[in-house]
């Protein structure tokens, strides 16, 4: 693991609005075969960081360099079409359509057919949607969303909100995934459920799903925010903390946790946070 092979390398990254300072000076590297937690108490800038990566926001100063490409300031779409997909804090989904519809709405970008004019039910467009159409049905497989696949997203409980948007940063077939507090709200069953999708989803699912490359090779670089300790400390490779828009630690799940400046940070010991 050197700065060279990072799949995305960030430095210098510096974010204000007005004259908030979201980040500054952020320097992290994130690497392939890894889940990377980003944690640090509220307003600390960790949401801002992983707009600025998938293009939401355009930083005033920095680089972040994926696969060989400076994507700081490239627009959303193309950081999608690129490979970087995510999901949000306060879900985004297109909330009158279907579960079903929800995934496929999110392949459209791999489309080469328009679906208006390249006739629905006959010729290409019919049979580029099959093969779309095979990807979404596995992904509601591996998720367990069948029972709802032909819901109203706005109809369905949290919980399942929170995992059909999953499946449809699944859908855009990511070589990073960005998580941003997946198991926000929910209770402790729906947790574990969640956990354990993060886990299959990085293993992968080998024959399983033979045919569809995402469930069966798995994300091998995913980013997660997430507030709960203990669900961090289990799934983190490595942890990125941050306090104030700045990073003031970096490091394996047990270095973190015995962490000064850490410690300092979630108690609200802002000297010692601020000498860090
Ligand atoms: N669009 C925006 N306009 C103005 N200020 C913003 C905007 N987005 C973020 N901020 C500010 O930037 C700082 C960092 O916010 P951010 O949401 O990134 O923190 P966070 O660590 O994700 O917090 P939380 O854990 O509460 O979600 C905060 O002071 C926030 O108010």
């Amino acid at each position: 693991m050197s700065p060279d092979n990072a799949k995305i390398k960030i430095d210098n990254l510096s974010l204000s609005f007005g004259g908030i300072k979201a980040l500054k000076e952020i320097n992290l590297d994130i690497y392939d075969n890894q889940i990377t937690a980003i944690i640090g108490p509220n307003g600390a800038g960790k949401t801002s960081l992983l707009n600025c990566i998938n293009g939401f926001y355009k930083p005033q100063a920095g680089s972040i360099v994926y696969n060989g490409h400076n994507i700081a300031r490239i627009r959303p779409d193309r950081v999608a079409k690129m490979g970087i997909a995510r999901t949000f804090q306060n879900i985004e989904l297109y909330s009158g359509l279907t579960t079903l519809e929800n995934l496929m709405a999110a392949r459209h970008i791999f489309m080469k057919q328009n679906f208006l004019t390249g006739g629905a039910y006959f010729g290409p467009a019919h049979k580029e949607e099959i093969e779309h159409r095979k990807i979404v049905e596995d992904i509601i497989d591996f998720l367990e969303i069948e029972p709802v696949r032909k819901k109203v997203v706005s109809m369905l409980p949290y919980g399942m909100r929170k995992r059909v948007e999953l499946g449809r940063a699944l859908a855009l077939e990511p070589q990073v995934l960005l998580l941003d507090e997946p198991m926000a709200g929910m209770n402790l069953e729906e947790k574990e459920d969640i956990a354990r999708f993060i886990v299959d989803i990085f293993e992968g699912q080998g024959e399983t799903y033979p045919d569809t490359p995402i469930l069966r090779d798995g994300v091998k670089c995913i980013v997660l925010i997430e507030h709960d300790m203990g669900v961090v400390m289990d799934l983190a490779d490595r942890i990125a903390v941050l306090d104030f828009g700045r990073k003031i630690a970096e490091g394996k799940p047990e270095e973190i946790k015995n962490n000064t400046h850490v410690i300092a940070a979630y108690l609200g010991d802002d000297e010692t946070s601020a000498q860090a």
